[in-house]
């Protein structure tokens, strides 16, 4: 800053205090007193504003129309002068008054209008001089063409609405344009307009809404208990959009990496997700898994929600076997029955939640991150189609610390620290998505960017201590969640599948724990008999992956 800036900058803001408790105390002293004299106020202050947008309603469109409101004049006065000068008997006001009235009936009619729904009134004359503009607009952000007869040819706009904290234009390609080259040109069309960010989201081949944010801030938004209706994994509620809406992410089927500096409320999306899917843990078509090497610091808030936590590094490890194992019982059961694990409550989906990935994967001992990378590689590989994904949060996305960042197709980027953090989560994203640039004011803001990269700003609901207690009392997870261990009945073929490709297993012999047996007492295992014939089974694809069962 400068020094000619900063004695402006004090003196803008004190003046912005005074004109604000000035507002205040009229306020105060009128429409927010208490009782009826606060109504009267209130009623006044009401009538006074329609009748300012029903005269400024009608001078707008009288400037704009000035051909039937000169007529209108001329007739209707030009008619009283006429009886009058012909001293004509009886009324002489009424016929030209009308006259006048016919004249003017439009404008009376949009002054109405603006009388009844001022919000409405000022949205549209806001939507026309937005499209007004768009063909200047247009042309400067190259969304046009030249016609060999010279004419220029732009993008059709077809209409502008109005959503909460943004407007969307529809826009329309035109013969030999590509959706493609909308995309291009909206952060210039956004900038041409003022506007405080934009999305692109395509309504049908050709056919784009583009929306231009008018804030640049989502309000703050409480967590409320989650109701069963809402714990859906393919569509769950977050938090807000930008343009007001509810803003849901899809949990079933991707794993999400989610990345913010310290205090950017990595916590906020952790328990929207947990919190929002309890009623589907309680229901047992969730089952919750948590990773918390700060101690449990976390998790322990909500522990009654996770089927198993892991608060040390050798635990987090036994996590991950047993959901390697998981993994592995349900590639035998679902080969060639399903391609996308469909979740029941005697099969749920298992949804394993990390609070700070980095504890494990970059500053544990050596024996324990080098167990965990390959684990965690194999689940994030093999993990989502059989109903096993990862939301893992982390502060830092320095590649030692999420070496397998690009094994999570969906990734919410709250407050970073730097655009090279923001580059290095998000990609090409980043250009629409600059989380680096969210204020350290708005907490729990971020942006989600989902599987096909289009991001969209996101406030997550913040969640109490106190709801998340409460959450976890109402929709605790049942018992069976707590040991989540092989099936039985499933536990006996897949031993016999297991035996059988450890001899054909490229690390066959190495010392790996998931060989170890499960501490669960097992039914006594089937004669030997068998085995030799199952030995050549086509099972090799998978076969790297069967040391864990
Ligand atoms: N969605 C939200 N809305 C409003 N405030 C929030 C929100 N999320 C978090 N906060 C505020 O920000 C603070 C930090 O949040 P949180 O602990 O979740 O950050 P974090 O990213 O997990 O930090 P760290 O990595 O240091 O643990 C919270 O104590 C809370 O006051």
């Amino acid at each position: 800053m400068n020094a000619t800036t900063a004695p402006n900058t004090s003196l803008r803001a004190r003046l912005d205090a005074r004109v604000a408790s000035a507002r205040a105390t009229v306020r105060a002293s009128t429409v927010g007193r208490p009782g009826w004299s606060g109504k009267a106020w209130r009623v006044a202050a009401q009538i006074a504003y329609r009748d300012w947008m029903f005269t400024r309603a009608l001078t707008v469109w009288a400037a704009r129309h000035w051909v039937p409101t000169v007529l209108g004049v001329v007739v209707s006065v030009g008619w009283w002068g006429v009886l009058t000068l012909a001293e004509v008997p009886g009324d002489r006001i009424t016929w030209p008054l009308l006259a006048l009235l016919v004249f003017w009936s439009p404008g009376l009619a949009v002054a109405l209008f603006a009388m009844i729904a001022p919000a409405r009134y000022r949205r549209r004359v806001h939507a026309h001089k937005m499209a007004a503009y768009w063909p200047e607009v247009a042309r400067s952000c190259s969304l046009y063409r030249t016609e060999p007869d010279g004419t220029v040819t732009v993008s059709r706009l077809r209409h502008v609405s109005h959503q909460p904290g943004a407007v969307v234009l529809r826009v329309e390609t035109f013969p030999g344009q590509t959706p493609d080259t909308l995309h291009r040109a909206a952060p210039a069309v956004a900038s041409a307009y003022r506007a405080h960010g934009f999305e692109v989201m395509p309504v049908k081949p050709g056919v784009l809404d583009l929306a231009l944010f008018t804030t640049y801030r989502i309000a703050p938004v409480m967590a409320r208990m989650p109701v069963p209706e809402g714990a859906n994994p393919d569509a769950l509620p977050v938090g807000l959009a930008r343009t007001g809406h509810v803003a849901e992410m899809v949990v079933r089927g991707r794993h999400t990496l989610v990345v913010g500096a310290t205090g950017a409320g990595k916590g906020s999306v952790l328990w929207s997700v947990i919190g929002g899917l309890a009623p589907a843990i309680h229901d047992g078509t969730v089952s919750a898994w948590g990773l918390d090497l700060k101690g449990g610091v976390e998790l322990e808030m909500g522990r009654a929600l996770f089927g198993r936590v892991a608060y040390t590094a050798d635990d987090a490890i036994e996590v991950l076997r047993a959901l390697m194992r998981v993994i592995d019982r349900r590639k035998e059961s679902m080969r060639g029955v399903s391609r996308l694990h469909v979740p029941t409550s005697a099969d749920p989906l298992h949804v394993l939640m990390i609070d700070e990935l980095a504890d494990l994967m970059a500053y544990s001992e050596f024996d324990v991150r080098r167990e965990a990378d390959r684990l965690m590689s194999k689940i994030l590989t093999q993990g989502r189609a059989l109903g096993v994904v990862v939301v893992a949060c982390v502060q830092n996305p320095r590649q030692e610390a999420v070496g397998q960042r690009n094994l999570y197709p969906q990734k919410i980027a709250l407050r970073l620290d730097s655009d090279v953090e923001s580059d290095m989560v998000l990609g090409p994203a980043a250009l629409q998505a600059p989380a680096h640039e969210i204020s350290r004011s708005d907490p729990g803001t971020g942006y989600l960017v989902r599987e096909d990269g289009a991001p969209v700003m996101v406030r997550f609901a913040y969640w109490p201590d106190e709801l998340i207690r409460e959450v976890a009392i109402r929709y605790a997870a049942p018992a069976s969640h707590s040991a989540p261990e092989p099936r039985d009945g499933a536990d006996a073929a897949n031993a016999w599948a297991a035996a059988a490709r450890r001899t054909t297993n490229d690390n066959a012999g190495k010392p790996t724990n998931e060989d170890a047996p499960a501490p669960r007492t097992r039914k006594p295992r089937a004669p030997r008999k068998p085995r030799a014939p199952r030995a050549p089974r086509p099972a090799a694809p998978a076969a790297a992956d069967s040391e864990e069962v």
